[in-house]
C-alpha cells in the first residue's frame, strides 16, 4: 500500500504560531495541550494544504498572527505515493492566498491532486441536525478526496450561478443571458451530481462487510426542499428554464446541486442520523471518514490525511483503541488533538507526540520523545 503523509510542516506567523516546525515520519500525530494552546491551529494549517478555505473557513486575513501583521505562510514536504512534493501556501496582508507546488505557482485546485485531506471538528457534532450546507460540505470534501476535479466543477458552477442570481435580482428578462449561464450550470451541475453519486456508491461498497467498530451508515442524496434534484445535464437545463419565474421572485436559484442534502440512516438500527444519540451521530461521522479512507487506499493507493479535532475525548477507551487500530491499519497520517496525553495512551509508541502550550500570546510546540 502507498502512503500519503507530511514529512515536514513549518508554520510562519500562522495564527498563534509565530514559528513552528514538525518533523514527521508517517505515523499518526497526537497533539495535546490546554484549551486555547494552539492545537486546532496546527490542524487548520494542514487543512490549507487542500483547496478551499480550510477547516475554519477563514478569510486569509484572519489567519496571520495578530501581533505581527506581516501575512502568514505554511510549507510542507509531502510524500504522496513514493513521490516527494513541496507545498507552499501563504497570504500577504490584504491579498488572496497563493499556492506553490514544487517551486512553481499553481492554482489551489492543484493541491487537491496531491494532498487528500478530510477532517472532523467539534463544529460538526451537530452536522446531522443542522442546516444542509454543512452536510453538503462534508460530502463534497469526501467527493474531492476521490475526484480532485470536483473542486473545479463546484467553483465553475458557483460562478455561473452567482451571475444568474445577479440577473434574477436585477429582474433581467432577456432569455439569451439565462440560456448561456444555465448551459454552464447544467454542464458543471451534472458533473457535480455524478461525482457525488459515485462517491456515495463508493462509500457504500467500502462499508460493506468492513471490519470496523463503528456503525455503518446508509447515505442518500435528496433536495433540501420538496423540489426535484436533477442529475442529468438535460434535466438540469430544463429545470433551470422552468423555474426562472419562481427564481426571479425569490431573487436566487432554487433548484440544482447547490440545494442537495445528504441524509444518513444508522443501518443496524434503521434510524435516521438526526434521530440518533449525540454519541451515535459522532460515531457515524467517524465511520464515514474511515470508509472514505478504506476506499481511497484502494482507488488512489493511499489513505487520506485525517484531521481529527477533539475526537478522542468523545470516545470511551475501547472505541478509542478501535479508532487508533483502524487508523494504523490504513497507514493513515491522522493529526489528532486532545487536552492531555492520557487520551492517546492506547497508541503506545505508534504516534508522534507534540505538546502545545501558550506563552505571551503565542504557542510553543514541543516534541515529546
Ligand atoms: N490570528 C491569530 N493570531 C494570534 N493568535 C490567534 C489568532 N487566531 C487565533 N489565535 C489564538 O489561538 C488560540 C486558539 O488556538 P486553537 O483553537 O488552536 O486552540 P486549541 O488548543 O485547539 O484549544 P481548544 O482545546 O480549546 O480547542 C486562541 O488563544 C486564539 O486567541
Amino acid at each position: 500500500m502507498g502512503r500519503l503523509y507530511i514529512e515536514e510542516l513549518s508554520l510562519s506567523h500562522f495564527r498563534s504560531h509565530r514559528a513552528a516546525r514538525l518533523e514527521l515520519d508517517g505515523r499518526p500525530v497526537a497533539i495535546y495541550g490546554a484549551n486555547g494552546a494552539g492545537k486546532t491551529n496546527i490542524l487548520e494549517a494542514v487543512s490549507l494544504l487542500s483547496p478551499g478555505r480550510g477547516l475554519r473557513r477563514a478569510a486569509p486575513d484572519e489567519i496571520g498572527h495578530k501581533s505581527v501583521g506581516v501575512g502568514w505562510k505554511i510549507r510542507a514536504d509531502l510524500v504522496s505515493l513514493h513521490q516527494m512534493h513541496e507545498l507552499e501556501t501563504w497570504a500577504e496582508p490584504g491579498s488572496a492566498r497563493t499556492v506553490r507546488v514544487d517551486g512553481k505557482s499553481a492554482p489551489q485546485v492543484a493541491l487537491g491532486r496531491i494532498a487528500r485531506v478530510v477532517w472532523l471538528i467539534p463544529a460538526m457534532d451537530r452536522l446531522w441536525i443542522e442546516a444542509p450546507e454543512g452536510r453538503r460540505r462534508f460530502l463534497d470534501r469526501m467527493v474531492m478526496s476521490f475526484e480532485p476535479r470536483h473542486a473545479e466543477a463546484v467553483l465553475a458552477y458557483e460562478k455561473a450561478m452567482r451571475d444568474r442570481n445577479r440577473l434574477l435580482k436585477d429582474m433581467v428578462r432577456d432569455a439569451h443571458w439565462y440560456d448561456a449561464l444555465e448551459a454552464q450550470m447544467a454542464d458543471q451541475g451534472a458533473v457535480i451530481m455524478t461525482n457525488r453519486l459515485n462517491a456515495l456508491e463508493r462509500l457504500a461498497r467500502a462499508q460493506d462487510g468492513a471490519e470496523t467498530a463503528f456503525p455503518a451508515a446508509h447515505l442518500t442524496l435528496k433536495a433540501s426542499d420538496d423540489l426535484p434534484l436533477p442529475v442529468e445535464r438535460d434535466d438540469l437545463l430544463a429545470a433551470y428554464a422552468d423555474t426562472r419565474p419562481r427564481d426571479m421572485h425569490a431573487g436566487r436559484t432554487l433548484i440544482g446541486p447547490h440545494r442537495a442534502d445528504l441524509t444518513a440512516v444508522y443501518t443496524a438500527k434503521d434510524v435516521a442520523a438526526d434521530q440518533c444519540s449525540t454519541g451515535e451521530q459522532k460515531a457515524l461521522l467517524i465511520s464515514l471518514i474511515l470508509a472514505n479512507g478504506r476506499a481511497l487506499a484502494e482507488d488512489f493507493g493511499a489513505a487520506p490525511i485525517f484531521l481529527l479535532d477533539e475526537v478522542a475525548a468523545h470516545l470511551d477507551a475501547n472505541r478509542r483503541a478501535a479508532l487508533y487500530h483502524e487508523i494504523g491499519a490504513l497507514g493513515a497520517q491522522a493529526f489528532m488533538t486532545g487536552t492531555g496525553p492520557e487520551l492517546f495512551a492506547e497508541l503506545d509508541g505508534r504516534a508522534a507526540r507534540y505538546e502545545v502550550s501558550e506563552e505571551g500570546g503565542s504557542s510553543l510546540l514541543k516534541e515529546i520523545l
